[in-house]
């Protein structure tokens, strides 16, 4: 699935007279069916908001969005969320549904209203479950596992309907070291392997480093630069956007290279006044 966003700005209503633009000029992208794009910005940028507005649970107030060449408001809703998946930040609402349930009800657009999930229905949850690393949680309560967990849960959710797009809200801000590589990798197989296009919205540059084909950074009077993640995110530009100063790291082996940026500002002074000559060989 290709999706495009021509020109597309918003505002909130309650905001308009202060904020009568949401982004301090239009969202303009392309994405390719298996590429994948990370959003970053700081807080408050209008990430979340942007996620709403590409898959029209928000309507632009100004451009649109495009699927395959054809406006999403032309779409039947039923058939587009059967393609696209969407992953909301995870909050920790109350449930009354076991984890096994909330995955099944990604199923919901194939299932007729009124029926009930079939066997079949049940199979794909498992599966979705077993692809996060979480089938031992299927009959546990949404109501008694971590935050971490109910975001891996609201993943699989999405994997039962094989989307052709999946849209990721800080998928990995509530989740330990390993869970986030667990999430990260299982992006990038689904994108590369199945041809899923990713979006996803992230405070981690090192995450988008790792995943994204293209970087869209916003910040409320920066604007808007979209391009490819080496284009993007350079030290100058995220000096310009979060107002620190991050150096990009590059770890490489032999034939293995991780890229990274660190914020300086976390480093310490060095004390040399111990060391000998003799330290510095
Ligand atoms: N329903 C709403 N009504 C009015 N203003 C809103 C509403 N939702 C969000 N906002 C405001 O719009 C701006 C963008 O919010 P949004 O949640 O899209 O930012 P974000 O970049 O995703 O933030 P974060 O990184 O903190 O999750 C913020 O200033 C927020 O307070």
């Amino acid at each position: 699935m290709k999706i495009e966003v021509v020109d597309g700005n918003y505002y909130y209503e309650k905001r308009r007279k202060k904020f009568p633009q949401l982004y301090a000029r239009d969202i303009n992208f392309t994405l390719a069916p298996g590429e994948i794009m990370a959003i970053l910005g700081p807080n408050g940028a209008g990430k979340t908001t942007m996620l709403k507005c590409i898959t029209g649970l928000l309507e632009w107030k100004k451009g649109m969005t495009l699927i395959d060449g054809k406006p999403l408001a032309t779409l039947d809703r039923k058939e587009l969320w059967k393609r696209v998946g969407y992953v909301p930040q995870a909050h920790k609402m109350v449930f009354g549904f076991s984890v096994e349930e909330l995955v099944v009800m990604g199923r919901a657009p194939f299932i007729s209203t009124l029926a009930q999930p079939s066997a079949k229905d049940m199979e794909a949850a498992h599966v979705a479950l077993d692809t996060i690393g979480i089938l031992h949680l299927a009959k546990k309560s949404c109501n008694e596992v971590s935050g971490g967990e109910l975001q891996l849960a609201l993943i699989a959710r999405t994997l039962v309907s094989n989307p052709e797009v999946l849209i990721l809200d800080e998928p990995e801000s509530h989740l330990d070291i390993q869970k986030q590589i667990v999430i990260l990798q299982t992006i990038k197989h689904l994108s590369q392997e199945r041809g899923i296009s990713c979006i996803i919205n992230t405070h981690y540059p090192n995450h988008a480093f790792y995943l994204a084909d293209q970087v869209l950074m916003t910040a409320k009077e920066k604007g808007i630069i979209y391009g490819n993640v080496q284009e993007v995110m350079t030290e100058s530009r995220m000096k310009e956007f979060f107002g620190i100063e991050l150096k990009k790291i590059i770890y490489e082996e032999e034939d293995y290279l991780v890229e990274t940026m660190v914020p300086r500002a976390l480093g310490t002074e060095r004390d040399f006044s111990n060391c000998r000559f003799n330290d510095f060989q």
